[in-house]
């Protein structure tokens, strides 16, 4: 780092000066807190999407998004080059660049770091860093840190994406990287054209969906999900969608809608009711990452059947064995490419879905919570696919699957034309494209669940019958010291405090199918309880006594 950019760094930093007594952590999501706090954080998030920029040698990306939080809420994260998540080498860097307290310490720190990780200042190629924001009105003072941020580093190189989804811009950073068109009228023209060709490969004799149910209809979360998803629309054939709390008449975000209430409350969003029975719905959250499906119970109340991440999964699980079938079984297709498939849940994953999956005999992962873990896990297998409960996960490829396929295709086009391996070959290919290679993603997401659909000719009933989920309940217990519960085994057991777990496990011997555990949340000053068991009242009670196990233990 010479003079010249110490001493920017220095006057420009000196524009942005932390709050005081607030300590920021990168955490599950990037930084998230009230938005009146976070123009320091925002500021210096950009010199590190800068910084990460110079050491790759690639396009970074930068999303301020609070996702599902509430609007007076933001937050900011980075896409990694590959459109992942940042690489969880550098969060402890990110902590401390948030909380350093003066531009001297910042520059200091930024100088360390510079050295101790070699990056390329000099001579190489200039940072670029893309940047995308949610719908939130603190999105625009936000934008400006973030610019002021990233060129902070010399000769460095900000460019404003405008409003768009957290998957949208994830997909545009991978795209860049990998040198292909990225901006968003390429993202809906391969969702859309993938999703046709899906359309266009469901078997003859399958009947698509009849008058009511080629109709979805979707809550936006007042969010940027539904603004998209109405552009996207219009490009699709084959399928009627409805778009409610699209933020357009008035709605505040995340305010009793959208995918996280929907899970967590399960009760129909603000704008459905008894008009939808028999309506097969859709929720996205607020920076539609999360999809769930759900349909409205019975006109007299508000309950709804709620079709979670589990079962999204289980669907593309379902539907991608079958492709895999037909491929094996062709004769001279045998053993030319064995591909892994694999599942990756969380223990947040509903107990019925765990088995179904394994009874399907698929290869079921489990991680911690959070997707940098799940997708880290599904990226080890030619198909992997992965799911948190509430909705957020996707599918990936790898390289050397989709290159067979490509190769098979070719092959195939030319001899035995329209044969079944063909289209299972090219169902798949279409599948990588349509579905968000770089994070979850709740258009593409929805996308391919509404073909999949209308490929199997299921309704949202048929589909929500693949299992039963057992009944659960999420608790949360606010402790002294949520860091005090150390967990292992993909946080399925509690290591520390000690007694902990086997004060738990003589809880859940008493219950008939219960399983129970707890965690400190990464997101929220609490830690959650999770409890199953064969009755909705089992569940209850072994929750609340687990809870206050948690509170004995932890006080
Ligand atoms: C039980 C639950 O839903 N946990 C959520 C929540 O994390 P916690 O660490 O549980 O606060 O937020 C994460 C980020 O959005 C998400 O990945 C995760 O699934
Ligand atoms: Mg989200």
């Amino acid at each position: 780092m010479n003079e010249e950019q110490h001493s920017l760094l220095l006057s420009s930093s000196s524009h942005y000066l932390p709050p005081q007594g607030v300590k920021l952590s990168y955490g599950t999501a990037g930084f998230r807190a009230d938005a009146s706090l976070l123009h320091s954080t925002v500021y210096r998030v950009g010199i590190l999407a800068a910084l990460r920029s110079l050491k790759t040698q690639s396009m970074i990306g930068m999303m301020t998004t609070a996702s599902h939080n509430k609007i007076s809420d933001n937050g900011v994260k980075i896409a990694d080059p590959s459109g992942g998540m940042l690489s969880q080498q550098w969060e402890p860097f990110a902590d401390a660049l948030a909380n350093a307290p003066s531009p001297q310490d910042l520059v200091q720190l930024i100088n360390e770091f510079v050295k101790k990780e070699n990056i390329p200042f000099s001579g190489a190629r200039p940072a670029e860093v893309l940047l995308g924001r949610d719908t939130r009105p603190s999105g625009d003072a936000l934008l400006k840190a973030a610019k002021d941020g990233v060129t902070s580093v010399i000769a460095a190189v900000a460019i404003d994406m405008g409003i768009l989804t957290t998957p949208q811009l994830h997909w545009m950073v991978r795209a860049r990287n990998k040198g292909m068109k990225a901006s968003e009228h390429d993202y809906f023209g391969q969702l859309s054209s993938s999703f046709r060709c899906l359309m266009d490969l469901i078997p003859g004799d399958k009947s698509t969906f009849g008058g009511i149910n080629d109709k979805l209809v979707v809550d936006g979360a007042n969010g940027v999900g539904g603004v998209k998803l109405k552009v996207l629309e219009k490009l699709l054939n084959g399928l009627i969608i409805e778009v409610r709390n699209s933020g357009e008449d008035g709605g505040i975000l995340n305010e009793g809608v959208g995918a996280d209430y929907v899970q967590k409350e399960k009760v129909v969003p603000h704008g459905f009711g008894s008009k939808d029975v028999g309506t097969r719905c859709a929720s996205l959250d607020g920076d539609a990452d999360r999809l769930v499906y759900f349909c409205v119970s019975s006109e007299s109340s508000s309950k709804i059947d709620l079709v979670d991440g589990d079962k999204i999964l289980s669907l593309f699980a379902l539907f991608i064995r079958e492709q895999l079938r037909i491929l094996n079984e062709q004769e001279d297709m045998k053993n030319s490419y064995q591909a892994r498939l694999g599942v990756v849940q969380t223990a947040y994953a509903n107990g019925a879905s765990t088995n179904y999956l394994r009874q399907l005999g698929l290869e079921v992962n489990l991680t911690p919570t959070g997707v940098k873990y799940l997708h880290e896990k599904a990226a080890e297998f030619d198909i992997g696919i992965y799911f948190e409960a509430n909705g957020h996960g996707t599918i990936l490829f790898s390289e050397s699957f989709i290159g067979w396929l490509e190769a098979t295709t070719d092959k195939l086009s030319s001899g035995s034309k329209g044969s079944e391996v063909e289209k299972a070959a090219l169902r798949l290919l279409a599948v990588s494209k349509l579905i968000n290679q770089a994070v979850g993603d709740a258009l593409s997401g929805l996308l391919l669940v509404e073909v999949i659909l209308q490929h199997m000719g299921w309704t949202l009933d048929r589909w929500n019958e693949l299992y039963q989920d057992l009944p659960s309940r999420q608790l949360k217990v606010k402790v002294a010291d949520r860091t005090a519960v150390v967990t292992a085994n993909a946080e399925t057991v509690v290591v520390s405090p000690p007694g902990l777990q086997e004060a738990i496990n003589a809880e859940i011997a008493k219950y008939l199918q219960g399983r129970s555990f707890v965690r400190p949340s990464g997101t929220e000053d609490v830690v959650r309880v999770y409890a199953e068991a064969s009755t909705q009242e089992g569940a209850d009670s072994l929750a609340y006594s687990v809870s206050k196990l948690v509170e004995r233990f932890l006080g």
